[in-house]
């Protein structure tokens, strides 16, 4: 395919099968995306007015904006929820924010040399940013997107966040708890999606802490002994292009990296809420069974009054009863 080669994939040791691929008028799209399996949509337009976000022009058109900019000492960009830092709590992420004004974010970007600290903007985007920007923006093609959002009863769209990374920036892997509609503006990305069913081989932070939702598996150097099932993982891959849209479902695990040698890469994501009436079949569905898993963590810290005791509680009712 034009645009990029196998030499600018980061090297994993990962079982991976393909994802679907399909023109966005075809009906398999909306069977696939009701049925929260992932499917990469060509051809919707969804973006396609805003094409010319490049540097130099989101430079001219956010020029003194305040952006949020993290900055990390290698190329992984590992989310954290501070809201969950506890004061007793040694956490030493090692990407943090940077909140700088936008052009300040692209001169760092195009003076980068090997070794220094890497960026990645996450901005989300509403009408505090440029006159420009806004109407850029309502070109989307709100009409298909809304349309989807329809046709599966997700909730409401509750943001959509302006990413522009570096080449060769990695988002670890992690789920989120809302429905994705991922498009490209400018670069490729590489995904490697898991369904909810590899949960146990991915082995996510316990819910409170600030890693909630990440995988603790280093994809780059894995750890075997503590993680062993991660050898048996099973992913997806898909590289998603300018004008391409991935749909994410909601609780499957996502790893993202921009291509290496590929330039900055620039996407914008739609996140809606997951739709309100979920009918409730058994058996259960296997995100249906991490939102249960969610909530038993949830529950034990409360009734416990301590997270750290969660641990301990759940392995004196399993081990040697349940095992
Ligand atoms: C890592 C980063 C920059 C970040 C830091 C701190 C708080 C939030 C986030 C955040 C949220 C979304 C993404 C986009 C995407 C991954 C990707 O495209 O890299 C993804 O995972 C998704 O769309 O669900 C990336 C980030
Ligand atoms: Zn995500």
């Amino acid at each position: 395919m034009a645009g990029w080669n196998e030499s600018q994939l980061r090297k994993y040791n990962i079982k991976l099968e393909k994802i679907p691929t399909l023109q966005y008028d075809d009906p398999k799209v909306d069977s696939l995306l009701s049925n929260n399996k992932p499917v990469l949509i060509k051809g919707s337009k969804l973006v396609s007015q805003v094409l010319k976000w490049d540097l130099d022009y989101l430079t001219e058109h956010m020029n003194s904006i305040c952006c949020n900019v993290l900055v990390s000492k290698n190329h992984k960009f590992k989310y954290y929820d501070q809201k969950k830092i506890t004061p007793n709590m040694t956490f030493k992420p090692i990407s943090r924010p940077s909140p700088m004004i936008f052009s300040e974010f692209a001169k760092k970007i195009k003076d980068w040399k090997k070794g220094d600290s890497r960026l990645y903007m996450q901005q989300v985007l509403n009408n505090s940013i440029s006159q420009r920007i806004v109407s850029d923006f309502v070109m989307f093609n709100w009409d298909w997107i809304m349309s989807k959002q329809k046709t599966c009863k997700w909730g409401s769209l509750t943001s959509n966040l302006l990413l522009i990374a570096q080449e060769g920036n990695v988002t670890p892997c992690h789920y989120d708890e809302q429905q994705n509609m991922f498009a490209c503006i400018r670069g490729y990305k590489r995904f490697i999606l898991f369904p909810p069913s590899e949960f146990e081989c991915l082995y996510p932070h316990p819910v409170h802490h600030p890693y909630d939702r990440q995988s603790q598996v280093d994809f780059d150097n894995p750890d075997y002994i503590k993680f062993p099932k991660f050898k048996k993982a099973c992913g997806y891959e898909v590289i998603v292009g300018p004008e391409d849209v991935l749909y994410i479902p909601m609780y499957w695990f996502h790893h993202v990296e921009s291509l290496m040698h590929g330039g900055c890469t620039v996407s914008v994501n739609f996140w809606f809420k997951a739709g309100s009436v979920e009918k409730i079949e058994y058996p259960l569905l296997d995100h249906q069974k991490m939102v249960i898993m969610r909530n038993v963590e949830k529950m034990l810290a409360e009734a416990l009054h301590d997270p750290n005791e969660v641990g301990n509680m759940l392995n004196t009712i399993v081990l040697g009863r349940y095992t």
